[in-house]
């Protein structure tokens, strides 16, 4: 009988998408298959597109949760997506192309961390994005450095590569994919079930502490121990704090304490940090700007 073939709102099957995107050149290549930078044939937009090859019906499935969450996902500092188009087997996930980069890379670029004013730009970008998500009961669940994407404006674009790499075959195994370890709160290690839920919003506020924690001294805390004994170390130890505080503003380390809290309960929430004389210092934007064209120039130089 004529195959069962569902319609998604947030998805086209009427068009080969070689006939309107050209691909440029490889972005990523992962288990979940190939990113390709690629530009509209009509309007010239550039895009970043993860090409997949889908098997079934049930795996497609699986797949239109992310595009269901970034068709949802409207806000500034989130990433944003462009089309998703279904063809002959193949998926295309089109997200417009962030020119900077994702932040980690731009840290081994310029072979340096941040300066305090370009972490302050960074919290306050990403903070944002993370209220949003919030307000809409959505929780990311693996932020880090490696998941903050840039554009030449210095506009922080918050993206999810983890689940994209984690789409393996079924739904079960990835509702139990944790986040990379290094970043993960201490009452996600020890599934601590908060009063609405395992996984409540808060834990994103304990990555982004440890995300500026990395952007300041390029690694995580604990990055020298492999990921097994990092969650032992993470539930054990006190709350990471700057090696070297002396280099750093007393209102860093404040904003470090109200957000590297253990108990998610006590620690603060996107809307109150926003208001953080810490993330209110980083509202102008210009410094993240002059670290994007620093590591573009690195770039061309070589
Ligand atoms: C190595 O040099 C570069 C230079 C520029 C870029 N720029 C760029 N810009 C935009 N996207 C990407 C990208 C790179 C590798 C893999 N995927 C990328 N974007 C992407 C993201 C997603 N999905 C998400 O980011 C996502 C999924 C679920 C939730 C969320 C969130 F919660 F954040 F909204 C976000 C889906 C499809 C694609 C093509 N890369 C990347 C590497």
């Amino acid at each position: 009988e004529k195959k069962r073939v569902k319609h998604y709102e947030n998805l086209r099957r009427d068009e080969d998408p070689r006939e309107s995107w050209d691909t440029l050149g490889e972005l990523g290549d992962g288990a979940f298959g190939k990113v390709y930078k690629a530009r509209n044939q009509a309007t010239g937009a550039l895009a970043a597109a993860k090409v997949m090859e889908v098997r079934s019906e049930e795996q497609l499935e699986d797949y239109i949760i992310e595009i269901d969450i970034l068709a949802a996902c409207r806000h500034g500092n989130i990433v944003t997506l462009m089309g998703a188009i279904f063809f002959e087997g193949w998926l295309w996930i089109l997200i417009e192309f962030c020119p900077g980069g994702a932040l980690d890379d731009i840290m081994l670029e310029l072979e340096r961390g941040l300066s305090e004013q370009q972490i302050s730009e960074v919290c306050c970008q990403t903070l944002q994005a993370l209220s949003y998500l919030h307000q809409h009961h959505m929780i990311h669940r693996d932020l880090k450095a490696g998941n903050i994407l840039l554009t030449l404006e210095g506009q922080v674009k918050l993206a999810d590569f983890g689940v994209s790499a984690k789409n393996d075959s079924t739904l079960q195994r990835r509702a139990t994919f944790i986040g990379t370890p290094y970043w993960m709160a201490p009452e996600v290690i020890q599934c601590d079930t908060c009063k609405d839920n395992p996984y409540s919003c808060k834990a994103d506020i304990w990555s982004l502490g440890i995300t500026l924690l990395e952007a300041a001294e390029m690694e995580p805390p604990h990055h020298n121990l492999n990921p097994m004994r990092v969650l032992l170390k993470i539930t054990k130890s006190p709350p990471p704090t700057l090696t070297n505080p002396r280099l750093w503003s007393s209102h860093f380390q404040d904003f470090l304490r109200r957000v590297l809290q253990k108990n998610p309960e006590t620690r603060w929430g996107a809307q109150q940090l926003l208001a953080h004389p810490f993330s209110c210092a980083g509202r102008d934007g210009r410094a993240l700007k002059e670290l994007i064209a620093e590591a573009k120039a690195e770039v061309t130089e070589e």
